[in-house]
């Protein structure tokens, strides 16, 4: 087992919500990307939370099984929290209810996503421009939820409609146990830079715990955060694919051959987890991920792709290294 948790972050560590972190540096969820193998290999390097995908509330409250295999878990990726989308209350509160049987560690309510798919139903980043709405939410998960019940959000619609502030404060009061703030707009997706500035402005305006997120992309870039900051805790997304090396504080290695020992154990997580037949295209997208970087990439991924198995894929990157 890789477990690496020396040097990942300075104590004392965080409790957040009610969750005892061992490492300030927590990964983001991303849909496609943080399943139950990634998670777990993110938490063996030293990651001191792990958010799930965002789940669909109306998907788990109709028991759609593609929702309900996203709440897939095993103990040691705990502390876990799973995040859900979705604009209505009531179903909201339901599809919370639910989560609350398993043994997970917390619930996030997703109030960033700019993708057009999730907004349109008002779900997403949306809600920033509906604050009462969006306090509606939080307050009907709470009350149906024995689990710390946490928001991500952005800094506002758009740079003329910054309300990260006012919406921290209306997500405290509705009853949030803590707090994720993207320091971008809905209107910048995930161009531009993060607004580590709103971030700190957010932190200041709470009393709850908050976690910073935005472009930490080493190790020593989550430090300096965190520091400027005065976050509980920082989120990494893009910066952790490929390179779960980042939350041991690792660099990573610069050939093959030194990142085939996580990537064999990604694979096997892959083989213990997921169905992989059914779930090929993403393993593969995942692996390709992991060869950022290297000497001769393009052609690895080209060889990756064509791949059909798990134990292919292995076998393809040994003979590549
Ligand atoms: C591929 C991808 C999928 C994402 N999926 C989610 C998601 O399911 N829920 C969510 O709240 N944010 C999601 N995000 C946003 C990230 O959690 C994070 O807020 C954003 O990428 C900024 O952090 P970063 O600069 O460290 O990547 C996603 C981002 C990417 C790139």
């Amino acid at each position: 087992m890789f477990r690496i948790l020396q040097g990942a972050s300075p104590a004392p560590f965080p409790v957040v919500g009610r969750l005892h972190l061992q490492s300030r540096l927590v990964l983001a969820p991303l849909a496609g990307y943080t399943d139950l193998p990634f998670r777990l290999l993110c938490r063996e390097l030293g990651a001191g939370l792990v958010f799930s995908e965002m789940v669909s509330s109306h998907g788990l409250h109709q028991g759609q099984k593609k929702s309900a295999a996203m709440l897939q878990s095993v103990p040691e990726e705990r502390p876990l929290v799973v995040q859900l989308f979705g604009a209505e209350p009531d179903i909201m509160a339901a599809a919370a209810a639910r989560i609350c049987e398993l043994p997970v560690d917390g619930i996030d309510l997703n109030m960033g996503c700019p993708v057009r798919k999730v907004t349109r139903r008002g779900a997403g980043a949306a809600l920033m421009s509906e604050p009462e709405r969006a306090a509606a939410i939080i307050q009907a998960v709470c009350a149906a939820s024995s689990l710390p019940v946490s928001v991500k959000f952005r800094s506002g619609r758009d740079a003329a409609h910054l309300n990260a502030v006012s919406f921290a404060r209306m997500a405290e009061d509705a009853g949030a146990a803590f707090l994720t703030i993207h320091g971008r707009t809905w209107a910048q997706a995930f161009g531009g830079q993060a607004d580590w500035s709103l971030v700190r402005a957010v932190r200041e305006a709470v009393r709850i715990p908050v976690i910073g997120n935005g472009d930490i992309d080493s190790f020593a870039t989550a430090q300096e955060r965190l520091q400027a900051s005065a976050c509980a805790a920082v989120m990494v997304g893009r910066g952790a694919l490929g390179n779960p090396w980042l939350f041991a504080g690792r660099e990573r290695p610069q050939t093959l051959a030194g990142r085939l020992p996580l990537l064999h154990r990604y694979l096997a997580l892959c083989e213990a987890y997921l169905p992989v037949e059914r779930v090929l295209f993403r393993i593969r997208n995942q692996v390709c991920r992991f060869l950022a970087g290297l000497n001769g990439a393009a052609t690895a991924r080209q060889k990756v792709l064509t791949c059909t198995t798990t134990g292919d894929i292995g076998r393809c990157l040994d003979s590549l290294a």
